[in-house]
């Protein structure tokens, strides 16, 4: 055993000619918050899809605590302790916030178990303002927030976040990342994310990818100083 949380050996995934992935060898390890950046089109949001079992890899394995995920179904290995922002399966726009916490949290047999457990993952989230509030009368941004919380309410033990400050406000964008902060201090985090200035409010260590490949990764701070990831940004030709 490594000891590594995820692990992705070798992954690579074509569509038809396109080698939307070529080859990715990746490792994250137990508490870690990792961002997952690069220009358009570079891969990350294949490499999410394959983590995530939206796609069955073409070749390598993925190991999720020691076993290998790769395509398998994505009610799978969300029961193994992923939990994926994007893939909300049962959000209800014509409940309220609390009743789409208390629906997902059905699990919790006790009412009184399973209202401590919304209060907590409201206060989290800071959306305890909008528990009454129905789903599908929220702004966008609020709506994210909601999305979040049910994420944490299945209590995962890797939390994958795609794009999460996409079409937030600033304020929004703030809160997000302090929540984002917050809750690596009990889960391992993974984000997708292409808003610099977001990646620059929460990220330690970032992998960069280009053209389907880890171009390069490291401390935030020294990968973004990087001129080969100025260059790849600019859209300046670099022969990975
Ligand atoms: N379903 C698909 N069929 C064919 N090609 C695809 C498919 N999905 C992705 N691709 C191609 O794979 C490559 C990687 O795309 P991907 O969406 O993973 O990049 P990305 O880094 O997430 O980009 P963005 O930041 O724009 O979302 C691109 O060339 C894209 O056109």
């Amino acid at each position: 055993m490594s000891g590594n949380l995820l692990e992705a050996q070798g992954v690579a995934m074509h569509f038809g000619g396109v080698k939307a992935l070529d080859g990715i060898d990746f490792t994250l390890k137990k508490g870690e918050l990792r961002c997952l950046i690069g220009p358009n089109g570079a891969g990350k949001t294949t490499f999410f899809r394959c983590l995530t079992g939206t796609h069955k890899p073409t070749h390598g394995r993925i190991l999720f605590r020691g076993e290998d995920i790769a395509g398998r179904e994505r009610h799978e290995i969300a029961r193994a302790g992923m939990g994926v922002k994007t893939q909300v399966p049962s959000l209800f726009d014509g409940l309220s916030v609390h009743e789409n916490l208390w629906l997902a949290l059905r699990t919790v047999r006790s009412s009184r178990d399973r209202e401590t457990k919304i209060d907590e993952v409201m206060e989290r989230v800071g959306i305890g303002a909008l528990r009454h509030g129905i789903l599908g009368r929220m702004a966008h941004g609020q709506r994210q927030l909601v999305e979040l919380a049910m994420v944490v309410a299945s209590d995962p033990e890797l939390v994958l976040l795609d794009e999460p400050a996409a079409g937030m406000t600033d304020g929004e964008v703030e809160r997000l990342a302090s929540i984002i902060r917050d809750l690596n201090r009990s889960h391992t985090v993974v984000v997708v994310e292409h808003d610099m200035q977001f990646i620059r409010m929460i990220a330690d260590f970032v992998t960069v990818f280009h053209q389907g490949r880890i171009l390069v990764e490291g401390p935030v701070g020294e990968v973004l100083a990087n001129p080969v990831v100025r260059d790849v940004y600019l859209g300046k030709k670099h022969a990975a």
